[in-house]
């Protein structure tokens, strides 16, 4: 490794290959857990998992309800690796950091990438519990010049000047909402625009009203780092936010949000989020090339 932000091919490519030494699973999909999803990994056969403390190149998780496990297994004969946990800007990551995985997993031979999340709704139609379908996302921290495609461009990987619109698949988003009519999940759940937001704190009032007003249907901060370094380097990305939380933004409003609480939520609606994730993987178009 160069310096403490500057990540090499070679960095990427070190921990792909102890990877691959290290189980027989050759992935095509991956997903990432979000805040209290990491029960999403249960729904994996035959499994391989490994603590992040444990792989070679790997940041830490630091936050509540992100265990720090990288678990290999199958969904439905497919071959996947699941991150149960994920990196954040506000742990003190670099992007680079908080996007390392993806690269691995580009290397590892991934072609799918399923990114999770909680997330606060601005959107007066959802409730708590509800499953957003990401169409689109709003990058804050991006606009704002920060972005894990700052600095070299490394073309191994990717153009300078990636497209992102239609980044969240179209033909993924329509097998989804499919899955959910015929499992009777129809009536929560939505579609809609995500933000990312730097954090750790949740929003002001004021903040909360302008992200409203700009459209925002769901809040969080985390997801789009992710979503542009698999973009960037052509994986096809598919997005689920899970509700666990109004954004408040009545200043007569009494209420607050906190951490426990989203995790209550993501534990209540983990069931119904290992089956969308197990359905759409089985039913996804993939080719399986199992070691
Ligand atoms: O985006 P994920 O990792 O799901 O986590 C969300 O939940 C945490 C706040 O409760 C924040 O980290 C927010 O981004
Ligand atoms: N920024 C932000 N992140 C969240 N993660 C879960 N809920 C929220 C929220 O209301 N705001």
């Amino acid at each position: 490794m160069h310096s403490k932000d500057q990540i090499c091919y070679e960095d990427y490519q070190q921990t792909a290959d102890w990877l691959l030494s290290q189980t027989q699973h050759r992935p095509k999909v991956a997903i990432i857990c979000g805040s209290g999803l990491g029960l999403l990994a249960d729904a994996l056969k035959c499994q391989d998992s490994f603590k992040y403390a444990d792989i070679p190149g790997f940041p830490q998780s630091t936050v509540q309800g992100h265990a720090g496990r990288l678990v290999f297994g199958e969904l439905k004969g497919k071959t996947c690796v699941c991150m149960q946990g994920r990196f954040h800007m506000y742990e003190g990551h670099s992007l680079c950091k908080v996007t390392f995985p993806i690269r691995v997993f580009k290397l590892l031979g991934v072609e799918t990438v399923i990114v999770t999340n909680a997330a606060g709704s601005l959107n007066d139609t959802y409730h708590c519990g509800d499953i957003m379908v990401i169409k689109d996302h709003i990058n804050f921290p991006g606009l704002a010049g920060l972005n894990p495609l700052n600095g070299p461009n490394e073309e191994k990987f990717g153009p300078r000047f990636p497209a992102m619109s239609g980044i969240y698949d179209k033909h993924l988003r329509r097998l989804a909402f499919d899955i959910c009519k015929s499992m009777g999940y129809a009536q929560f759940v939505q579609e809609g625009v995500y933000c990312m937001v730097g954090g750790p704190n949740f929003e002001s009032i004021a903040e909360a009203r302008l992200l409203h007003k700009l459209g925002v249907d769901a809040v969080g901060m985390s997801t789009a780092p992710e979503v542009l370094v698999a973009g960037h380097c052509g994986m096809r990305v598919f997005g689920l936010s899970l509700i666990t939380n109004k954004v408040v933004k009545c200043y007569d409003d009494t209420e607050a949000v906190n951490h426990e609480s989203v995790l209550e939520v993501g534990k209540m609606r983990s069931e119904t989020l290992q089956t969308l994730v197990t359905e759409l993987v089985g039913r996804m178009d993939i080719n399986n090339n199992t070691a």
